[in-house]
């Protein structure tokens, strides 16, 4: 199989049955022609995934296909947009058609489910490497960034924090978990994120501030709390409430309260949104967690003293030693 039979197998012929209207021209022509709708502002985000480095070798391909689009779509879900379409450039060491078919499956059932047709790329022989680009829309003015952090305002994140972190330790063997079905849930939590695309949609008007958790919380609420000009309180209890599941699994349930608030604020890999809003947003919050059916929790408050505090159920100071995900970390 050849360069070009390959993108039209796996790639080019499933992804025409996903066009939306807003595909005026899509794969094989030089350039894509996206038609935005009438006032919207077009939105761009880019993330690459390697081998190596955001995942093993041999990860199962269908669950990749999924996460590199996700990853993706989380940006678009952070600023309250709507997806375009995406570009995919994808660097593979050989042909590997049993790996190409789930691959291509895992990405377009995604791409499928969210709106968002593959609508070009690139493919080159090379080390194992997935860059998307996608693009979103939004209408004039409204995207959520993160500089709208206001002094008083609520702290939220969606879904459970440190649960995909605990997946990869399992999956570094850093720890062992005997309960099948939780073992289960943290590695998919890990390998298949879901892109909290409503939610942020429904956080236009709501949210003052908002933004995807990629590296974990602690340096990406410190980035929003950086470009907001503002500080802010964590309350780890909440934080720990979101993932009940994990904290009282056999393993972890000894582990002090402190030691668990670090670990749920360092754990990368969540692509769940933090989001900041008024408090009289709170009802609201409550019942669209339970129309979405998911957690929606308030963890904290925005504080006009720069630096992040985060308390044990004490309101004793949480020491969270450095670390986020930083690709340079050791340089
Ligand atoms: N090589 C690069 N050239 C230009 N901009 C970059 C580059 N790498 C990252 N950025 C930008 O820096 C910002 C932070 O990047 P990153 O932490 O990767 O964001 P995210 O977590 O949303 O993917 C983003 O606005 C991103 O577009
Ligand atoms: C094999 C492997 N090692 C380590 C990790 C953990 N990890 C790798 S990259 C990353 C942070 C997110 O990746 P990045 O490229 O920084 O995404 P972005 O912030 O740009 O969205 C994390 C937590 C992983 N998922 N898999
Ligand atoms: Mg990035």
């Amino acid at each position: 199989m050849n360069e070009f039979e390959l993108i039209e197998r796996y790639f080019a012929l499933p992804a025409k049955a996903l066009y939306t209207p807003a595909v005026l021209t899509g794969i094989g022509d030089d350039c894509a022609v996206l038609q935005p709708a009438p006032d919207a502002q077009l939105l761009v985000s880019s993330d690459m995934l390697l081998e190596g480095r955001h995942f093993f070798a041999g990860t199962d391909a269908y669950r990749l296909g999924h996460k590199a689009l996700a990853t993706n779509l989380s940006d678009l879900a952070a600023c309250g947009a709507a997806p375009l379409g995406f570009t995919l450039s994808l660097a593979l060491p050989q042909v590997d058609e049993a790996w190409l078919e789930p691959f291509s499956q895992g990405m377009l059932a995604l791409a499928a489910h969210s709106e968002c047709p593959l609508v070009g790329g690139d493919t080159t022989r090379g080390p194992l490497t997935i860059h998307i680009t996608v693009f979103g829309q939004i209408p004039q003015g409204q995207a959520l960034l993160r500089n709208g952090a206001q002094v008083g305002h609520d702290i939220y994140v969606s879904g459970s924090i440190g649960e995909a972190r605990a997946g990869l330790h399992l999956l570094q063997a850093q720890w062992s978990c005997a309960n099948t079905p939780l073992r289960t849930h943290l590695i998919r939590r890990l390998e298949a994120p879901t892109p909290r695309l409503s939610l942020g949609k429904h956080l236009r008007g709501v949210a003052s501030s908002a933004m995807d958790l990629s590296d974990g919380l602690c340096g990406d609420l410190g980035h929003l709390l950086k470009a907001s000009k503002v500080g802010a309180r964590v309350d780890g209890a909440a934080l720990l409430q979101t993932a009940p599941r994990l904290w009282q699994s056999s393993e972890l349930s000894s582990w002090c309260e402190s030691k668990k608030i670090a670990f749920a604020m360092a754990g990368g890999d969540d692509y769940e949104l933090l989001f900041t809003a008024h408090p009289s947003f709170r009802s609201y919050l409550t019942e669209l967690g339970q129309e979405l059916g998911m957690g929606i929790t308030r963890i904290g408050e925005v504080l006009a003293e720069q630096g992040l505090h985060v308390l044990d159920s004490q309101g004793a100071a949480v020491a969270l030693n450095g670390a986020s995900f930083d690709h340079f970390a050791a340089d």
